[in-house]
């Protein structure tokens, strides 16, 4: 993949790429790697949004299809001389099975990481998550840590597990031989929560509020501070390393990077306020309205309810014993270890993350501007 001034010849396989993330990732290689002649994009459901891409110069193949196929898998990668892989479920609030969720996380990975090997796909980026590490089950902080620190990761939920699994596959098969001869580079990257455009806790915190006319209730003490990553800096971050993959091969290869930028340390509700206020909402309360105890009594009430009710219907609430607990345990990420390895910067200030973000809760339907 050596910089040329030659017509574009790289091919691009990104799955999952018309999620939340990888419609970023998507539009970001179009916009930011000269280099790209297919863009390949892999997904269970795909976007009406894929069709006004096809009217550019690079040629942009929708591929309907599912990880835990291998055969699927193996289609889309041959031939593609990187793969990103954003695929996942990402499910903390019990609306589908461990089992499922296992399969689509471990087993996906496991499918792309295969299909690479027999096809010959040297080049291998998987979006993992702040989740591998924690926080952990014993509320353990893990604050301004980076990818050195040591933190005792003890997981229990099915999504953090299958993060971890997946991630560890992927690392275990940086340097395997590829078809052809070559050793197969990976590397894996962690967001902490991403928000941005199209962020759907985002938009239901949000709709939630119109609901409650205009207010939301403090839930979480301010001094839990919550790591917070820009999605468009995500999205940056894994084309970067994925083009400077194979010139720093030695150096890249079997690494982990969390993803990072300037958003500002604070709690989980009192950042998305950073977008939610200026649309109209408020937060009521400097100290959360309800004592800990009792969030935790509801958050069992509702993991209990959830089980009851699942013969008859899903019931799913935001709250639940995992997410109260993650909410609720101060997690931040200080690092620049992207910065050393592969000259990663932020593309977008938080003053812009923070615009783009509050432009696109504007622009939602039912707005209260
Ligand atoms: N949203 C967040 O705050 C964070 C997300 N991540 C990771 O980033 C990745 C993307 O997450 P989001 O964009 O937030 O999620 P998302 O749910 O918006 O996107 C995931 C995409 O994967 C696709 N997908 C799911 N199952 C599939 C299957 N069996 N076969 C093919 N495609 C399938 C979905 O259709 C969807 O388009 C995931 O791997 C997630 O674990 C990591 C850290 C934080
Ligand atoms: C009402 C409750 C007290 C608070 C609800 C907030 C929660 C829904 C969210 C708080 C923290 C979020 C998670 C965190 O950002 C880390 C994540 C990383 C991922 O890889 C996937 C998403 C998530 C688990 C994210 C999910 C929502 C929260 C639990």
């Amino acid at each position: 993949m050596a910089e040329s001034a030659q017509a574009p010849e790289l091919v691009y396989l990104v799955t999952g790429g018309c999620g939340f993330l990888g419609e970023h990732v998507v539009r970001m290689l179009l916009e930011r790697e000269p280099r790209l002649r297919e863009l390949r994009i892999f997904d269970l459901h795909l976007s009406p949004w894929l069709e006004e891409l096809k009217t550019g110069t690079v040629q942009v193949t929708a591929i309907q299809g599912d990880v835990t196929q291998a055969q699927e898998v193996k289609a889309a990668v041959a031939g593609a001389h990187v793969v990103i892989h954003t695929a996942g479920l990402v499910d903390v609030f019990g609306r589908a099975s461990p089992e499922t969720i296992h399969k689509v996380n471990v087993w996906g990975t496991k499918n792309v990481i295969e299909a690479c090997v027999q096809t010959g796909t040297q080049f291998l980026v998987y979006t993992s998550s702040m989740e591998v590490v924690g926080p952990n089950i014993k509320g353990h902080p893990f604050y301004r840590g980076n990818e050195d620190t040591p933190y005792e990761a003890v997981h229990k939920h099915p999504y953090p597990c299958s993060k971890a699994l997946a991630e560890r596959l992927v690392l275990e098969a940086n340097g395997k031989k590829v078809r052809g001869g070559l050793p197969l580079v990976t590397c894996a990257l962690r967001p902490t929560g991403i928000y941005g455009e199209g962020h759907q806790i985002m938009r239901d915190f949000y709709r939630q509020g119109l609901r409650l006319g205009g207010r939301l209730f403090r839930a979480i003490p301010a001094s839990v501070e919550h790591g917070r990553v820009y999605v468009g800096n995500v999205a940056w971050m894994h084309v970067l390393v994925a083009r400077e993959l194979e010139q720093r091969a030695a150096l890249l290869g079997g690494q982990v990077y969390f993803c990072y930028d300037k958003s500002p340390y604070k709690s989980y509700e009192d950042f998305n306020m950073e977008f939610l206020g200026p649309c109209g909402l408020r937060l009521v309360g400097t100290r959360p309205l309800l004592p800990y105890w009792l969030l935790v009594l509801l958050a069992a009430l509702n993991a209990l309810l959830q089980w009851l009710l699942r013969p008859l219907l899903l019931y799913a609430p935001l709250l639940n014993p995992y997410t109260l607990a993650v909410a609720n345990t101060t997690f931040t990420v200080s690092t620049n270890k992207a910065q050393r390895h592969f000259g990663y910067e932020p593309l977008f200030s938080w003053e812009e993350s923070r615009t783009r973000t509050i432009l696109w809760v504007q622009a939602m339907e039912g707005s209260a501007q």
